[in-house]
Parts: C-alpha cells; structure tokens; sequence
C-alpha cells in the first residue's frame, strides 16, 4: 500500500485555535491550540474518553465548535472539509455492494484523482476479493478496503481514528508504508491511536480523560 502524491503541491498547515468542543453539554476539549504543516503527523494519545475521536471528528467538521478556529493554511479555500479523508471507527462500507463499487462510489463522492479502485485494492493486498461483496468479508479485510479509500482520492489531509483496528501485522506494515509515503509528499496525518503506528518522527498529542 502506497499513496501517490497529494494534488495541492502547495505547503500547507493544519491550524486549530483554542478549540472548544462539547459532547452532551460539558466540554471535551477545552482551550487546545495545535498546528502541523506539510509532511508532519500528530498521533492524539489518551485514555478511553479523553476525546480523540471529538477531536478528529471536530477537525473534520462532523462537530459543532463552541469556540476556536480550525482553518488549512495555504489552501484555496480554508475550510478543512474538501482537503481531507476522515477514517472513522466505522468502516463506512456498503455491505451488498462489491468493494471495488465501494471504492468506485467513493472515488466519485470525494472527487478522485487517486489510485484507480483495482490498483488501490492491489496496494491494500486484497486485489482477489475485489469483485466480493463486502458483507462477506473478515472484520480486517474491511478495514483494508476502509483504508484503501485514502487511495482512491488525493486529499492532503488524513484523519485516521484507530486505524490499524483489526489489522494484521502485514496491513499494519502497508499501513505505515502508506503513512510514510503520504507524509514524504508533502501529506498531513493526524491520528488518534492506542498503539506505535511506525511514525517515529511524529509529535504526540496527549489528551487527558475527562471524570
Ligand atoms: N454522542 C455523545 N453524546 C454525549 N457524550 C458523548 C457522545 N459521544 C462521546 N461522548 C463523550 O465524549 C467523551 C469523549 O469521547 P471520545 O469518543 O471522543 O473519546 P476517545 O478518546 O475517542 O475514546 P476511545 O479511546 O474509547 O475511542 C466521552 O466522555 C464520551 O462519553
């Protein structure tokens, strides 16, 4: 697995400002300031609720902000939503559908200009399952073709929630060889992991768990 380069060639940088996000009334994230530019990744560390998945889905425009900025420098326009993948828990697969048609589908929606679907499902190593229908398919197998996604579109942005769940060890490798290929092409990352995503050069964003 393996990215090509992101389509804006322009350096860019993540910017968030005093960020203040709330979950059921009360704040989640109170007060957080971060940038990244071009070619770095954040991995958002912590413990079960402290909020890294309220980040990312903020970062993505998925949450209402109570307060603060969340803006891509460099840009066109700076409003995050069409310059980034968003890779949530959820695999956001259709299950009758093939997962080369799931990729086709998403190639579509997020505009394209990646990978071809066949050539992506070659690079997450499940070319023979392509014309499979996803319902059928192991928990990791979907993940792979959830991952497979960040191929088929280039975005310079990726938001990665837990994404080596249910990989095995060889699509944790592709994983990271994706990762390292993205970042080295002037990509983004901002990941929320419980584990090393073999990233050694990334900054760690600890968030701390709210009673
Ligand atoms: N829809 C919701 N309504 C109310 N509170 C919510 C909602 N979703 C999440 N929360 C709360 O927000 C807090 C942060 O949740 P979040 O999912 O961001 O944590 P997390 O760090 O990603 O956790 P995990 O490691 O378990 O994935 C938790 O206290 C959670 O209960």
């Amino acid at each position: 697995m393996s990215a090509d380069p992101p389509s804006d060639p322009q350096p860019l940088r993540l910017e968030v400002e005093d960020l203040c996000v709330e979950r059921g009334g009360r704040p989640v994230i109170d007060g957080l300031g971060f940038s990244l530019a071009s070619g770095e990744a954040l991995l958002v560390t912590g413990r079960n609720g402290a909020g890294k998945s309220t980040l990312l889905r903020a970062i993505a425009g998925l949450l209402p902000h109570r307060r603060g900025r969340v803006a891509i420098a460099g840009a066109k326009e700076e409003e995050p939503a069409g310059l980034l993948h968003y890779l949530a828990h959820a695999d956001g697969l259709k299950a009758p559908l093939t997962a080369r048609e799931n990729l086709d589908f998403w190639a579509r929606f997020l505009g394209g200009g990646g990978l071809a679907p066949e050539r992506a499902l070659e690079r997450v190593g499940l070319a023979h399952v392509g014309e499979a229908p996803v319902a059928i398919l192991s928990a990791g197998q979907k993940r792979r073709i959830a991952l497979a996604r960040l191929l088929v579109a280039n975005r310079p942005l990726w938001l990665l929630d837990e994404p080596t769940s249910a990989l095995d060890r060889a699509a944790r490798e592709r994983l990271a060889e994706a990762m390292r290929a993205h970042l080295a092409a002037g990509g983004m990352i901002v990941a929320a992991t419980h584990e090393p995503l073999g990233l050694p050069e990334a900054r760690e964003l600890a968030l701390g768990a709210r009673p």
